[in-house]
């Protein structure tokens, strides 16, 4: 119970915090205005100006979007010491009003208990609705008090966990349990895995320790950015506002199709497909594909040129072949190599016929010591083979033996022709092959962006062109970044007042041409997560994986490219697979990049399902997959599942009152991939589709695109069908009765 003197004492506080937010963004906002109606009549101060502006209208957003919590906890310290913690660090003007959930100083609030106190005598949780204290939850942290409760501020806890779920995940700031907190504060180097069963908060661990990072090392990871991969774009909708409640915007939400720039990856495709382009085998079947396209002609190759015919054999090819593969692996890169090779036999065949000396060898003749069988020299052979290469007929044979190739044409020849299978996928079966085989167009499923990406690998790109484009574009870059120093030398600096970052100094005081050219290069201020969008071959500083378990061989090769230094989280278990050819274990998945070099961490309570749904789960799965232990739930709701076998009009009056009693919850029906379409006619109140809206009140989904989601009542359709619908069923079926935060029900269809 709070006291109604420490209510007051609090919101006092509170409304201190508040006024402080206020004054802030009231002094940002003029900053802002009065920034951009700056005339900036120099170059140097349109450019400051710039920079200025952007920065304003980012930290003015951020204070939006911490307004809602903004301060959520206080910790009074045995040296007399009290601290507010909260969403965001807020400064008076000389002590800190409020203490960034992120900072060392705020860590107990997250970790200490009786017996490990570091120094904190009470804990207090504050609710808090609009800018009112609501509630207070006080734990004295001393040995007296001690109890055996191993939760922090259980009170506001169980209040997070039994709220209404919104279709979107909240943050769990306020409530971070001790086991999360260490994954989220853990090194960002090398290899972190997070291992825990479903609604251990593997996802809200995740997001909120890209923003512990973003925060404790932003200056190594704002320039290249943090990745996070989710496992489709429903998940990533219902995740996505976790971070900007958390003001942080500097985080790349994607799928693993959105990872090829320039490709969207959304055509459907059966799980049986999916699973052969995952599959490992592949780098060296693409390579084979490459390799086909390198071509040595069977029969001799006519090329008329100037109305002759010139003549290229097997003999011809084969070595400028040899030489052009030994000059580059890339494909694309040796291609040059090649047609100079090309060009040469040509050349020589144009000399021998129009530049023989008829005279070379007569024993008659003068100065034979001095002559050479053809009178063309160099100078000659160049033009000849430069006359030859701008040739269409030799352009043609050219590309027919060696063509430029992209990602995309590589693949569709490859799936469109049996005889390319089975040429490059020779210990595939026939009927795998097949399984690849399709006809071009249709667009791109994302099983095949990995594959597209390691094309890109294997092709590289002739860009010398845009090499040279991209020279001439930095030395127009540097010279107008030379003017700018050279305009404001003398110009004075201005300040902006701006507490925590002083003055922006002169240009020219601080920056080198080269520097500044770097600079205006990012003018428009993209963030490193947009950039890293439009650019395939971005590094990241820190990669998260979401949902681990469901990313093929293949996927993780493109994610291995994106981050070299391996400092990365990833985070999934392996229980709730249902892709083929998952791996049994993380030391599988990790071995061929990292070796043993990776660090386990295990999360081992259920915050999302209450014990009575956890024990009906474990019942089901006994039988199906012994192996699965679900995780110990934090709480119990006292409501049992239901189970119920009927028609379907049983099943929709079921769904029906199910709907009825939900209040302001969400619903989710979860049923076998084969039943969706008949389903979806029947129950014309869900929402439904391939990625539906989840702020709907009630859905109806497969357990595929149920995966890392959840709702307040679930609804699980057909088991039994579930569990023998695929070769990982029983993983399938631990995903769909893991789903909801309060009721269960299981629903057996009778044959119609
Ligand atoms: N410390 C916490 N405080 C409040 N809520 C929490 C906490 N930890 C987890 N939750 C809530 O528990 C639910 C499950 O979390 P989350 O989805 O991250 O679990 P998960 O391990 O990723 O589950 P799954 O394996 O099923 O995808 C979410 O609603 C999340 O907000």
């Amino acid at each position: 119970m709070s006291s109604l003197s420490s209510l007051a004492e609090e919101q006092s506080h509170l409304s201190a915090i508040y006024g402080r937010l206020d004054e802030l963004r009231a002094e940002t906002r003029e900053r802002l205005a009065e920034t951009r109606l700056r005339a900036g009549g120099a170059v140097e101060g349109l450019f400051q100006r710039d920079v200025a502006v952007h920065r304003y209208a980012e930290r003015l957003a951020q204070y939006d979007a911490v307004e809602q919590g903004l301060c959520f906890g206080r910790l009074d310290r045995r040296d007399g010491e009290r601290l507010h913690i909260g969403r965001i660090g807020i400064h008076d003007t000389d002590h800190p009003l409020l203490v960034d959930w992120r900072a060392p100083a705020a860590r107990p609030f997250y970790v200490a208990t009786a017996i490990t106190p570091y120094g904190v005598t009470l804990r207090r949780h504050i609710r808090t609705r609009d800018r009112t204290v609501v509630e207070l939850d006080d734990e004295l942290l001393d040995l007296d008090a001690a109890t055996d409760h191993t939760l922090v501020g259980e009170a506001a806890l169980l209040s997070a966990l039994t709220a209404n779920r919104t279709g979107r995940m909240r943050d769990i700031v306020e409530t971070i349990q001790a086991e999360q907190d260490r994954v989220i504060r853990a090194e960002p180097g090398g290899v972190l895995v997070v291992q825990g069963g479903p609604g251990t908060g593997k996802t809200a661990v995740a997001l909120h320790r890209a923003a512990y990072l973003l925060y404790t090392y932003r200056e190594q990871l704002s320039a290249r950015g943090v990745l996070i991969v989710g496992p489709n774009t429903t998940f990533l909708r219902y995740i996505s506002q976790v971070l900007p409640s958390l003001a942080e915007t500097g985080v790349m939400l994607a799928t693993l199709g959105d990872l090829h720039p320039g490709t969207v990856a959304r055509r459907a495709e059966p799980p049986a497909v999916a699973e052969i382009k995952g599959r490992a085998a592949m780098v060296d079947v693409l390579a084979a594909a490459v390799r086909d396209r390198q071509r040595i002609p069977a029969e001799p190759l006519e090329i008329e040129v100037d109305r002759h015919v010139l003549r290229l054999t097997a003999e011809d090819c084969e070595p400028v072949r040899r030489r052009a593969r030994a000059a580059d692996p890339r494909h694309n890169l040796a291609r040059p190599v090649f047609v100079a090779g090309l060009l040469d036999v040509l050349a020589a065949q144009v000399a021998e016929r129009i530049g023989a000396d008829p005279f070379w060898d007569d024993p008659l003749g003068e100065n034979d010591a001095l002559s050479s069988p053809n009178v063309l020299d160099e100078t000659d052979l160049a033009d000849l083979r430069g006359d030859l290469a701008a040739n269409a007929s030799v352009q043609a044979a050219i590309d027919a033996l060696w063509p430029v190739l992209t990602p995309l044409r590589l693949l569709t020849d490859l799936y469109a022709a049996a005889a390319a299978l089975d040429s490059a996928a020779p210990l595939f079966s026939p009927a795998e092959r097949e399984l690849l085989r399709r006809a071009p167009g249709g667009g791109w499923s994302p099983a095949d962006v990995p594959l597209l990406d390691e094309a890109a690998e294997l092709l590289g790109e002739d860009d010398r062109a845009t090499r040279a484009a991209q020279a001439r574009e930095q030395s127009r870059r540097l010279a107008y970044a030379q003017g700018v120093l050279d305009i404001t030398a003398g110009s004075k600096s201005y300040e902006l007042e701006d507490d925590d970052e002083a003055a922006i100094p002169n240009i020219a005081d601080i920056m080198e041409a080269d520097m500044l050219a770097e600079r205006l290069d990012e003018r428009e201020f993209r963030s490193a997560a947009d950039r890293a969008a439009a650019d395939r071959d971005w590094v990241f500083g820190h990669v998260i994986v979401d949902e681990a378990q469901e990313l093929s061989p293949m996927a993780w090769r493109l994610l291995m490219r994106r981050c070299p230094s391996r400092s990365m989280t990833v985070v999934g278990d392996l229980a709730q697979t249902g892709a083929l050819g998952a791996p049994a274990t993380w030391a599988e998945v990790l071995a061929p990049y990292v070796a043993d070099r990776w660090r386990l961490a295990e999360l081992t309570v259920s915050y999302r399902t209450p014990a009575e749904i956890m024990d009906y789960t474990e019942r089901v799965l006994a039988t199906a997959d012994p192996a699965i232990v679900p995780p110990r739930p934090v709480r119990s709701s006292g409501v049992d599942p239901w189970e119920a076998t009927g028609s379907l009009s049983d099943l929709v009056a079921r769904v029906s009152d199910e709907i009825g009693s939900l209040g302001t919850g969400r619903l989710a029906v979860i049923v076998p991939a084969g039943l969706r379409t008949a389903l979806a006619a029947a129950l014309p109140a869900l929402t439904t589709g391939a990625s539906p809206d989840l702020e709907e009140r009630a859905v109806l989904l497969t357990v595929a695109q149920a995966k890392g989601l959840e709702f307040d009542t679930v609804v699980v359709v057909d088991p039994a069908e579930i569990l023998t619908g695929s070769p990982r069923g029983a993983n399938d079926l631990y995903v769909a009765l893991t789903r909801p935060t309060q009721r269960l029900g299981v629903f057996t269809l009778l044959a119609a």
